[in-house]
């Protein structure tokens, strides 16, 4: 069986650094790390992600301000807000809660986000940053992924990573992050011939595609290292259930490690956000 990777554990390590490090921030500047969160409609799902975003800043010292919208907002009042948003000394970090209602433009309203506010990493400057080494704001599951990847396997550097999914959220930076740390990288999507003999070869084999369970135990070298991306819910019997885009019981027999879902990639995504808005926060400061 393979070693299972716990993001629960590792997400927790992280928040409690950054809870030191918000400390720490405090008492050089004498001010309070901000953290706006902007969640337009209702889903469901989105507001649980929202409320948990809001539920850990404020365990970890960073005060979190929460804009609701209704559905029909416009596009213009959404602009509105993220202008009003970047205006203001007191919020250091902002994050558009995605997936947004079909008439908003989610492009348009990430790259109204000022870029040193972007917690999330997905303005069109830090997503050029990450794609040429230089510092910047990184989306904050595939950061996460790395950290779980770095803290099972050590040095990354040699190590074949095939990245499944080419979404700007996570397909695309993690091959970017995967890059940095020196493996050879391979995208796979629905266009790619053979998926199944490509992923054979991965070292690190990260699915990021949002189809429950593609990925089998036959997709799986010996011994590779498995990250489930995917958080796919059904409802079974009446009841909520959570699946990743791996299917975890034969693939869990022929990896040598794997994240669950849930309880994998998703705590750190949380995680790795808080520690955004620290650096955000650092980096508006005066020198
Ligand atoms: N603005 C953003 N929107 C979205 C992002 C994002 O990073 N920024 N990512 C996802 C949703 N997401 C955070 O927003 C997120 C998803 C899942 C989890 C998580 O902890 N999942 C748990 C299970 C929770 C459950 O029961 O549903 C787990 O995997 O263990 C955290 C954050 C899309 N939108």
């Amino acid at each position: 069986m393979a070693q299972i990777i716990d993001g629960k554990k590792a997400s927790a390590k992280l928040l409690s650094q950054v809870a030191g490090d918000v400390i720490e921030f405090k008492a050089k500047h004498g001010i309070t790390p901000g953290l706006a969160v902007v969640l337009v409609g209702d889903d469901p799902a989105s507001q649980v992600y929202v409320r948990n975003k809001v539920q850990r800043a404020e365990q970890v010292g960073i005060r979190s301000i929460e804009h609701r919208l209704d559905a029909n907002v416009s596009q213009a009042e959404l602009n509105a807000l993220v202008d009003e948003l970047n205006a203001n000394p007191d919020v250091h970090g902002i994050l558009v809660q995605l997936p947004l209602p079909g008439h908003l433009d989610e492009d348009r309203i990430v790259d109204a986000i000022a870029p040193s506010k972007d917690v999330d990493g997905f303005h069109s400057l830090n997503v050029a940053a990450l794609a040429t080494g230089k510092p910047g704001l990184v989306p904050c599951t595939p950061q996460g992924s790395m950290t779980m990847l770095s803290e099972t396997l050590g040095d990354l550097t040699g190590l074949h990573a095939v990245v499944i999914g080419r979404s700007n959220i996570v397909g695309k930076p993690m091959a970017a992050l995967l890059l940095q740390a020196n493996c050879t990288v391979t995208m796979v999507h629905s266009r790619t011939r053979d998926i199944a003999s490509v992923c054979r070869q991965a070292d690190i084999l990260v699915a990021a595609v949002g189809v429950p369970k593609l990925v089998k135990a036959d997709w799986v070298k010996p011994g590779a290292t498995v990250i489930d991306v995917g958080i796919n819910v059904e409802i079974i019997d009446g009841a909520r259930k959570l699946f990743g885009d791996v299917d975890f019981a034969s693939v869990s027999e022929v990896a040598g490690a794997i994240t669950p879902v849930p309880g994998g990639v998703g705590p750190m995504t949380i995680a790795n956000l808080l520690a955004n808005t620290l650096q955000a926060a650092e980096s508006q400061m005066p020198v």
